[in-house]
């Protein structure tokens, strides 16, 4: 079983990340959790915060030498901003006097309707929204992209598995039907400004965007994870929570702002008639003597039965818009019991481009432990055999 915690502030010094119950031999470095979160921190819409603060990570634990040891792997996650908040998030109590060129301290007490402010106040008796933005902030997806680097390195490693993400919508703008990112390396992906595999439309969510930017509003949008290279036979049908595609939606749905996720073509499925809605079957006879299937189509997004199939997984989730909309917001001044505007400093206008990596890495996250469910393994090559072993027994697929 892996497991997986993050602990930290938006404005702290550092976010630390632990994930347990991975075998020994990945081979991970400190520059690949760089190259990931650096892509967390692109994408048309993003706020000024990401172009000047910085991710400093530090593996602390559980990797030696550029390979995991087995033990639980432990990630720092500092932020270069941290001497500007000192006094604001210092653990322990602060003298006043040292608050001189540092953020400002005063309690907000004009939640945003769509944070998670109001609710979190009330929750937990605080008469500030400082201590609920901080923690409900998607900062800490920072911490679980660093630990879905890891696994997306695991799961690379064993299976060959490739976790791609594109952005098919941004508010309104889609993209057409069809288009879907493959295993290979995709440069052209990496660099467009929204992450939209097909460029037409990523012109589109461009303009989009900068509209609502504009016009003092924000977006949300929907975005694709599309994994290759899976085996036939991950997660259960036969409980609830063993379920691929329970936890694959338990998941993402916990992604800040995430309000929706799909399986494979999940709500169009349900408008069709079940003669054009599932993936028939056909059977050839392969070189080695066995029997070899393949799919007309991919509708289920590669899980049945809670299970993967073989084919390729498609999972969506959906983003709303930002709820710090520029735009005042009506709601209430907790401080004097008055009608006012809500809080709206700087703040990203859509975040969609940013949270596809995010979404790349809950994903992993999921997948890896399925595949340690399924194959077990302490150490690398363990696992490849009993992954080889189990497709070897297969008499078809
Ligand atoms: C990558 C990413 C970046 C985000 N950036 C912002 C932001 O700049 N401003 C904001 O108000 N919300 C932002 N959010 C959304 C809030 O964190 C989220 O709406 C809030 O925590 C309340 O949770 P809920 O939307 O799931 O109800 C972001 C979410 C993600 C995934
Ligand atoms: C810091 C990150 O995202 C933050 C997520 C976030 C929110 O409310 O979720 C609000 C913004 O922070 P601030 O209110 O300080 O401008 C984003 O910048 C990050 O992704 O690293």
């Amino acid at each position: 079983m892996l497991r997986w915690l993050t602990a930290g502030e938006s404005h702290g010094q550092q976010l630390t990340a632990i994930l347990e119950g991975l075998p020994a031999g990945v081979r991970v470095q400190t520059a690949d959790l760089d190259a990931q979160l650096s892509r967390r921190r692109l994408g048309h819409g993003r706020s000024a915060r990401m172009s000047f603060e910085e991710d400093v990570v530090t593996l602390t634990g559980g990797v030696r030498h550029g390979v995991t040891q087995g033990g639980p792997i432990a990630v720092q996650v500092g932020n270069t901003e941290w001497p500007k908040w000192q006094s604001v998030m210092a653990a322990d109590p602060v003298d006043p006097e040292v608050l001189e060129g540092q953020a400002r301290n005063a309690p907000l007490t004009r939640p945003r309707p769509g944070h998670a402010d109001l609710a979190g106040m009330q929750k937990y008796g605080f008469d500030d929204v400082r201590p609920v933005l901080e923690r409900a902030s998607a900062r800490e997806t920072a911490a679980r992209v660093a630990l879905g680097t890891v696994a997306q390195a695991f799961l690379h490693q064993v299976l060959g598995v490739r976790v791609v993400s594109h952005v098919v919508g941004i508010g309104p703008v889609t993209v057409p039907e069809g288009v879907l990112p493959g295993p290979e390396d995709n440069p052209r992906l990496d660099e467009d400004p929204v992450r939209c595999a097909d460029p037409a439309t990523s012109a589109r969510m461009t303009a989009e965007i900068d509209d609502a930017r504009r016009s003092g509003d924000t977006l949300g949008g929907v975005i694709e994870v599309v994994v290759h290279g899976l085996p036939p036979g991950l997660g259960s049908h036969v409980h609830w929570d063993r379920r691929l595609d329970s936890r694959l939606a338990g998941a993402l749905m916990g992604v800040q702002s995430v309000k929706a996720v799909e399986v494979g073509d999940g709500l169009e499925t349900a408008r069709r008639r079940g003669s054009v809605a599932h993936d028939e079957i056909d059977v050839d006879d392969s070189a080695d003597g066995r029997r070899s299937l393949s799919r007309r189509t991919d509708r289920a997004g590669g899980i049945e039965g809670g299970m993967t199939n073989g084919e390729v997984l498609r999972v969506r989730a959906a983003m709303k818009p930002i709820s710090t909309v520029p735009r005042a917001l009506a709601t209430i001044d907790t401080a004097t019991g008055e009608a006012a505007v809500a809080i709206n400093q700087r703040s990203d206008a859509c975040a969609v481009p940013r949270g596809s990596v995010v979404m790349e890495a809950m994903v992993s996250l999921v997948l890896a432990d399925a595949v340690l469910e399924k194959f077990g393994g302490d150490s690398v090559a363990e696992t490849r055999r009993n992954v080889q072993g189990y497709l070897d027994a297969l008499p078809y697929r």
